[in-house]
């Protein structure tokens, strides 16, 4: 059995989704067909169903790297090959607005947790073939806005007394910032999965987070219903 993710050996389908919120892989295993819960453990709960006839698992990670990186490193050793994590980000552009989607080729690298893994200069990439295919499974969005390109990975959600580095990440074309993807990449790069991510973007990283965050809107709720059939149409195609 998983450790942390508490699925039994064998049980876990190779291609997975995974996302934050453990709502939110509730929600996502009420798209399969004959769906099952894998395990309920602290912030992991799995699940397992058939999407157009292959099968699939959804596993929560929870907020931040360190405790995604155990989730991200269980499911390696439960034989998962293929990884798409659905989430949420701020965006870094006035025109990237709330509901809009992210398609992530690659994550900057400003947390901590996979620099306890590899060396600074090691990059943190998206498989490209799974990029094409959320790429493809995009078409899917007609009338949202879908952008492709880097996001950046931060530890700290809500700032303390030390400046974040958004405006310089901003200025270099980075998308938007989440918490987790630079961890998805390294560990899938370090253990042989293919990975990738599609985020929905639910406000301004840069934006004050003690008075503005609110993903809990209908712009955001569509745009993630989205990006969970997207992700799973591209899972099922690679
Ligand atoms: O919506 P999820 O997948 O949790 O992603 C984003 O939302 C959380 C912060 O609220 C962080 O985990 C961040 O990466
Ligand atoms: O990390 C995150 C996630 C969602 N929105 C943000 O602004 N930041």
């Amino acid at each position: 059995m998983l450790p942390n993710l508490k699925i039994a050996s064998g049980d876990l389908p190779e291609r997975v989704i995974v996302c934050g919120d453990p709502g939110r892989s509730e929600q996502i295993a009420g798209m399969l067909g004959e769906t099952r819960v894998l395990a309920k453990n602290r912030e992991y709960h799995s699940y397992a169903g058939v999407w157009n006839g292959t099968a699939v698992a959804v596993v929560s990670h929870g907020v931040g790297a360190p405790g995604a990186a155990v989730c991200f490193e269980e499911l390696a050793m439960g034989g998962a090959s293929s990884i798409i994590r659905v989430g949420t980000a701020g965006s870094y552009h006035k025109e990237v607005v709330p509901g809009s989607l992210v398609i992530s080729t690659a994550a900057a690298r400003c947390e901590g947790l996979t620099h306890q893994l590899v060396p600074a200069g090691f990059p943190a990439l998206a498989d490209r073939d799974v990029v094409d295919a959320l790429v493809r499974a995009s078409g899917l969005a007609e009338g949202t806005l879908v952008k492709t390109g880097i996001t950046l990975t931060l530890d700290a959600f809500y700032t303390g007394v030390v400046p974040f580095p958004h405006q310089q990440y901003k200025e270099a074309g980075v998308l938007a910032a989440e918490m987790e993807n630079a961890a998805l990449f390294v560990i899938a790069a370090l253990r042989g999965m293919r990975a990738g991510a599609i985020l929905a973007v639910d406000g301004y990283a840069d934006a004050d987070l003690r008075e503005v965050y609110n993903p809990h809107t209908d712009a955001v709720s569509k745009a993630v219903e989205l990006e969970a059939a997207i992700a799973l149409a591209a899972i099922t195609a690679l």
